[in-house]
């Protein structure tokens, strides 16, 4: 009878490894003496030890080479929140990690990772210190977050010891760092359009932002914990900061670092986010006609003016983590990494 060859330990893939978080955790994991198989609908970029697969994860042929002697799975591929495209949504996120899951089963893998979001607790509303015993967000407030639910729920129940398949979610929070295509770049430009002047809300409110480094940290720890009598077996963990800043300094932070003008006027947070909701129901029911797409979302509205920060106590006890970076170095990398964004680059 043929044995079959158990896969390295030190032999991974990461799915979605093209983008901003993907890449990070490549470049971790080949310090880390990992090799390394890409598994993206784009290639971005070339390193020595990394093999890169094209395709997308919806197709189980196209993916199962990329899983071939793999023992560990990092799943941080979906499609970006400002799409806002239910459709892709649900076929990525929901669909294709069926699809990843069933790969992964059939080409022997033995752990899975799986990037979820804090946001799939987040219904708009204030959130501080929220742990994982929250329950998920009966009315998500996009279909991003809607699909996100779907998805951890998908790859949790999908842990199975006595089939030796082990998987746990990571939810990261304001996920920023170099290379970000969306916190960054969408201020900036929300900026240079002269938008960025106002305050939503009283301002003081609190909310995570997570250097990436810190992100892949414990995306690395929970795969490495990630063992049969582990308590991390089908669980999600927050990974934050654990430095809960106000949403407006955090801001204003980037803004004047990269050499714009902080935001100063006080607008009424029903108000703005009344008006966003309306230019959100403006914007589907004319899209056959007209494509546009506004810059304040009922989601952002609701990111820029409640609370959200989040508990990751159970990823200090069961994971061993502590953040790596602290936000004040985070910030200062990140505004360095950007010199194309600058005022008057
Ligand atoms: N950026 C954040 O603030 C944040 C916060 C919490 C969670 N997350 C999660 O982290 C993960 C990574 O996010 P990111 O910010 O690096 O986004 P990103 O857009 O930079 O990376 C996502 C990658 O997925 C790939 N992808 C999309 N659809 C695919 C498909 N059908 N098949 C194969 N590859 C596909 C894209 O090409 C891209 O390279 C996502 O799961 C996201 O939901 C992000
Ligand atoms: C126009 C201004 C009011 C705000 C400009 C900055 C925003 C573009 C970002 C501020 C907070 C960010 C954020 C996300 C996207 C970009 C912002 C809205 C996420 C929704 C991206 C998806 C993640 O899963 C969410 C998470 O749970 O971490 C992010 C939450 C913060």
């Amino acid at each position: 009878m043929a044995t079959r060859v158990r896969p390295s330990s030190k032999r991974c893939a990461v799915i979605g490894g093209s983008g901003f978080l993907g890449r990070h955790l490549v470049e971790k994991l080949l310090d880390r003496g990992y090799s390394v198989s890409v598994f993206d609908i784009r290639q971005s970029y070339e390193l020595p030890g990394v093999t890169f697969h094209q395709g997308d994860l919806c197709d189980k042929q196209a993916l199962l080479p990329a899983l071939k002697d793999v023992s560990l799975v990092f799943h941080c591929a979906s499609p970006a929140p400002a799409s806002d495209d239910r459709g892709l949504f649900e076929r990525v996120n929901i669909q294709g990690t069926r699809t990843v899951i069933q790969a992964c089963i059939e080409a022997g893998v033995q752990k899975m990772v799986l990037t979820s979001s804090a946001s799939v607790v987040f219904e708009g509303t204030d959130i501080e210190n929220g742990r994982e015993d929250l329950p998920y967000a009966k009315k998500p407030i996009d279909f991003y977050t809607e699909t996100k639910i779907q998805q951890e729920k998908l790859v949790l129940e999908a842990c199975d010891k006595d089939k030796g398949f082990l998987t746990v979610a990571i939810r990261p929070h304001g996920i920023f760092g170099p290379r970000d295509p969306q916190l960054v770049p969408i201020l900036v430009d929300t900026a240079r359009r002269g938008k960025m002047k106002f305050i939503i809300g009283d301002g003081t409110n609190l909310v995570d932002f997570t250097f990436v480094e810190n992100v892949v940290h414990g995306h690395i720890l929970a795969a490495e914990r990630l063992r049969p009598d582990s308590p991390a077996c089908g669980k999600p963990y927050h990974i934050t900061n654990d430095e809960p800043i106000k949403f407006w300094d955090f801001m204003s932070e980037v803004l004047v670092g990269l050499g714009y003008a902080a935001p100063r006027y006080h607008l009424p947070y029903a108000l703005v986010y009344g008006l966003a909701l309306l230019l959100w129901l403006l914007a589907l029911i004319l899209h056959p006609l007209v494509s546009f797409k506004p810059t304040f979302t009922p989601m952002r509205v609701a990111l820029a003016g409640t609370h959200h920060y989040y508990s990751c106590d159970r990823a200090k006890e069961d994971l061993g983590y502590k953040p790596v970076v602290g936000l004040k170095e985070g910030i200062e990398r990140t505004v360095q990494s950007y010199p194309h964004l600058r005022q008057g680059a």
